[in-house]
């Protein structure tokens, strides 16, 4: 059985954060296993509070999964601050992982920062080059271009910007522009456009979590990087036209539609 690691905080509703990717990897046939960056009191409403881990705790479970279970890929979410960037980047270099995707996590749905200030440059000069793709959406796009997106042409532009300091492949999360959920695509300058209607849904929680973890399971499967985007595109589409609807909020998606 492949093997998939997220490296994340948590949602003890189980929607966003570590348990979205779980459930995302368990939907892949893919064995998941989780390094936790921060716990996260949060629900389908929003964030209470945020208690990160120490990064010699971070070191001490990188210890138990590499020299135990060797994932086939790496899925990386929030991490809000730079000493715990910092580790995380040590220890992936001193395993060798491969087959990195990096959620660049900044705030969530609900707007509550996820990212500290401080740890902005360390997420783009450390964390970042170490990925085969990374999968901002646009106000996080925006954040790492420095200025604002408000059309597709701009998404280009943005992506095309990012390429001048990042070689690995760009997937900018649309689905806010023309009532339309639009990625851009961009592998070694070649630009591609994963087209859908927007669904009519509310329930969005854990949406960027969810398709980049289906993005890592295809990597550990085998599937080159436009294959894995392509499909993982196609099972978030499916999870939020499947309708679940749980919580007073901003609910989570049906992780297991495809099952
Ligand atoms: N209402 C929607 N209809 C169809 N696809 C959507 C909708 N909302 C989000 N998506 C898709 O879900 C994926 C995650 O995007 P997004 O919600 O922007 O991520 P994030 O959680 O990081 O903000 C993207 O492929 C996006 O196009
Ligand atoms: C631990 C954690 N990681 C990421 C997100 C963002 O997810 P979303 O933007 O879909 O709410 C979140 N809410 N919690």
């Amino acid at each position: 059985m492949k093997t998939v690691l997220t490296i994340a905080g948590t949602d003890p509703t189980g929607g966003a954060g570590a348990q979205a990717d779980l459930k995302t990897f368990m939907a892949h046939k893919v064995y998941g296993m989780s390094i936790i960056t921060s716990l996260v009191a949060q629900n389908t409403l929003g964030v209470k509070d945020i208690m990160d881990v120490t990064p010699y705790f971070l070191e001490e479970q990188f210890q138990c999964v590499f020299e135990d279970i060797y994932p086939d890929a790496v899925k990386i979410g929030m991490v809000s601050q730079p000493e715990l960037i910092h580790k995380i980047v040590e220890q992936l270099k001193k395993y060798h992982a491969k087959n990195i995707v990096v959620d660049p996590v900044m705030v969530s749905t609900s707007g509550s920062r996820l990212l500290a200030d401080s740890a902005l440059e360390a997420l783009k000069s450390e964390l970042i080059p170490l990925s085969c793709i990374i999968t901002p959406n646009i106000p996080e796009t925006e954040v790492l271009v420095n200025h604002t997106i408000q059309s597709k042409e701009d998404m280009i532009q943005a992506a095309k910007e990012i390429q001048q300091w990042y070689q690995g492949a760009i997937l900018i999360k649309g689905g806010h522009f023309e009532k339309r959920a639009d990625d851009l695509l961009v592998i070694n300058n070649e630009v591609y456009w994963l087209e859908c209607e927007h669904i009519d849904n509310p329930n969005t929680h854990g949406t960027g979590c969810t398709l980049s973890s289906a993005i890592a399971s295809n990597l550990a499967l085998g599937y080159d990087l436009k294959t894995s985007v392509e499909k993982a595109k196609k099972y978030i589409t499916g999870a939020l036209k499947a309708n679940l609807n749980l919580g007073h909020g901003s609910g989570p998606l049906n992780h297991c539609w495809n099952l």
